[in-house]
């Protein structure tokens, strides 16, 4: 079996945070590939969207060039609607039998996981792996045990980043750079995105 880490996200913008937590759940989990997944609409957020779903999409295209092991999939924009991981799951195991899931999840994530869409069923499909984000300790042990059976979690140096600092800074005119991959900076700056 191939191992597939799914980083899941709005990505917008994509950072650093989301790529250390790629490439640490790689190396920690022995993945042999990540694929990083960009929602339509995400399911449990209520703040206003920045980007839209192509521009997320080009960033994401932009931060993991030339990593051979990491791949950036439109299967949620494609769908459109709310982007529940029940649905991607399905349709991945379908279309890739010779492959096993896991998905990558930040620690905010992690205990928010029991009110996912058909979370039992998403069990099944994949397992789980957790990093953790400053302010969100890992509460495994609140976790069912359906849950928490199938979460490994991957040790990394808190990153304290967030997207939604990100695109606050921008609408401040204050510096992200550094804060993204440098190919991403230049779309953000050329297209004038976050701006206020
Ligand atoms: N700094 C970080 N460290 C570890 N995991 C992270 C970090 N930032 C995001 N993640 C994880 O990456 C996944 C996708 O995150 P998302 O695209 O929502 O980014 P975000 O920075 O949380 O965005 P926003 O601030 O807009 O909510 C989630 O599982 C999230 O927990
Ligand atoms: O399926 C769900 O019910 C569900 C609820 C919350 C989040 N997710 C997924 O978790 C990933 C990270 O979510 P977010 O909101 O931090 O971008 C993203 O792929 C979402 O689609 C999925």
């Amino acid at each position: 079996m191939i191992k597939v880490g799914i980083m899941g996200g709005t990505f917008d913008p994509i950072h650093y945070g989301h790529l250390l937590a790629a490439e640490t759940a790689r190396e920690t989990c022995g993945l042999d590939e990540v694929w990083f997944i960009p929602s339509f609409i995400p399911p449990l957020k209520d703040n206003e969207p920045g980007a839209e779903g192509h521009e997320r999409l080009e960033m994401v295209y932009r931060a993991i060039d030339f990593q051979p092991y990491f791949r950036a999939l439109d299967i949620e924009l494609e769908r459109g609607g709310t982007s529940y991981t029940i649905d991607t799951a399905e349709a991945l195991v379908e279309h890739h039998p010779e492959r096993s899931f896991s998905f990558i999840i930040g620690s905010d994530r992690i205990n928010d996981l029991p009110g996912w869409h058909r979370v039992a069923e998403l069990a099944e499909l994949v397992s789980f792996i957790g990093v953790e984000r400053p302010g969100a300790p890992i509460e495994k042990s609140k976790l069912p045990a359906a849950l928490s059976d199938r979460l490994q979690i991957a040790e990394m140096p808190l990153i304290g980043l967030s997207s939604t600092d990100i695109r606050k800074r921008r609408a401040e005119g204050k510096s992200i750079r550094f804060m993204v991959p440098e190919k991403v900076y230049s779309f953000i700056q050329r297209n004038g995105l976050y701006e206020s």
